[in-house]
């Protein structure tokens, strides 16, 4: 052991990417989670890394990464270099926030957890479910990092899983079967949302709220109507999670065009179904230059990527651990931005005025009160392509959106 690689010792940290965008230059969030290769051939003390350890375990001059070590991430355009500044003694966090996973032992629920549980950021990690929870946090428990975790099941337990959380991680729902559409789910997923906000507006209204369960381009919608009629309605506080788009847009392009994957940032607008998805190509960064045909291909290709996995799964549920990956990261950066880090930017669906529409995608800046920025300089210089397809996808947005409006407003409920 002494003179191996102790490779995949994971050391987790969530730090911004430079991204330029233009004028002014701005950051978008990393992902969730650094996976290094410590060589210890290099007097890596090897206490520094028994277990998860926070930034400050570690320091410039006892790593040495290696770039394929990294693929979970995207990396700052500095590379290593930046990637060993983020590692520099003094920048450790304690473990602060309160969580909640409202759907915890589903399918994205428990590879979520897993991920959440291992951020040093995180003091506390609720897990609610209708049934099925306390198996997940008997198993998770035993993680020997620092966030204390928590079963809570059934309706009766669910203000105890939200008492003062700061961010709550919605995922409880039904998934797609091959055939449907995620819109089939809104019958069902609909009523969850709305119990559920109900009981975030009552228990913790300052959380920042973060909302997985599909149909997403309805479900925001409805919990912001809900927070409405319970007079705790904070927008900055509210967003859709869109984050598997980009990190599945990164993907593919990185793919395409033979790019390292922890390089590419590709900006995915609009909503979060079908041809509301729309992936920004042309401000990819690093830049890249595509032909028509690529294009079309690759923005099919993500705009269909759940289907992709709906299909691959033949009935087994839809995207989980994509799903679960791309929803810690933004919960991470939902945190960081809490804990006062400057730079956090991501994609997500909140209540926007960049458009016509009342909720849309792009990216945000993120600070401690939630949402400070919308970027809208993401809409400007778009490509015949994309201006098209972005008008294109106005209709079937606002008809999602109405439909969640109106369900809100109609009343009824639907037990938890
Ligand atoms: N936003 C996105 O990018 C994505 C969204 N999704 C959506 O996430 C949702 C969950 O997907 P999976 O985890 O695969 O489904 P799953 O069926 O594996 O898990 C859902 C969990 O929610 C729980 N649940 C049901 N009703 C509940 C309630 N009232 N309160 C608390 N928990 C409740 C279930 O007991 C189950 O454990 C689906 O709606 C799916 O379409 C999935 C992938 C990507
Ligand atoms: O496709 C689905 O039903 C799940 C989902 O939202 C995704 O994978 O993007």
């Amino acid at each position: 052991m002494a003179t191996s690689s102790l490779a995949l010792h994971n050391v987790s940290c969530f730090s911004a990417e430079h991204v330029n965008a233009g004028t002014p230059r701005i950051q978008s969030s990393r992902a969730a989670g650094v996976f290094l290769s410590v060589k210890s051939s290099q007097s890596v003390p090897l206490n520094s890394f028994c277990g998860l350890k926070s930034v400050g375990a570690c320091t410039s001059t006892n790593l040495h990464l290696e770039g394929d070590s990294l693929a979970l991430l995207q990396s700052p355009p500095g590379g290593v270099k930046d990637l060993e500044r983020m590692f520099t003694p003094g920048q450790a966090r304690a473990a602060a926030y309160k969580v909640a996973v409202l759907g915890a032992a589903g399918g994205i629920g428990q590879p979520l957890s897993l991920l959440i549980k291992m951020s040093p950021l995180v003091s506390d990690l609720h897990l609610y479910d209708i049934a099925n929870v306390k198996g997940v946090v008997a198993d998770l428990s035993h993680c020997n990092t620092p966030a204390k975790v928590a079963a809570f099941t059934g309706a009766g337990e669910l203000a105890a899983a939200l008492k003062d959380v700061d961010v709550v991680v919605i995922p409880a729902g039904v998934p797609r079967k091959p055939g449907m559409t995620r819109d089939d789910l809104f019958n069902i997923n609909a009523g969850i949302v709305r119990t559920l906000i109900e009981a975030v507006a009552d228990n913790c209204p300052n959380a920042m709220i973060n909302i997985i369960s599909n149909p997403v381009n309805s479900t925001v919608p409805i919990a912001a109507e809900v927070l409405k009629a319970k007079g705790v309605y904070d927008p900055s506080k509210l967003f859709g999670v869109t984050t598997l788009d980009v990190v599945r847009a990164n993907t593919f392009v990185a793919e395409k065009k033979n790019l390292r994957l922890i390089d590419v940032d590709v900006p995915v607008i609009g909503g979060h179904a079908g041809i509301t998805i729309l992936p920004l190509l042309s401000k990819t960064r690093p830049t890249v230059d595509f032909t028509p045909e690529e294009i079309e291909e690759l923005t099919v290709r993500i705009q269909n990527a759940g289907t992709e996995v709906v299909e691959a799964k033949a009935g087994a549920g839809s995207a989980t651990l994509s799903m679960a990956y791309a929803a810690a990261r933004f919960a991470e950066s939902c945190m960081r931005a809490l804990d006062g880090d400057p730079d956090v930017y991501e994609c997500a669906y909140v209540q926007s005025e960049v458009t016509e529409l009342p909720f849309f995608a792009t990216r945000v800046k993120l600070g401690k009160k939630g949402l400070e920025a919308i970027v809208s300089g993401d809409l400007t210089g778009l490509t015949d392509y994309e201006q098209n397809a972005l008008e294109a996808l106005k209709s079937e947005l606002k008809g999602s959106i109405e439909k969640g409006v109106s369900f809100a407003s109609n009343g009824a409920t639907v037990a938890v």
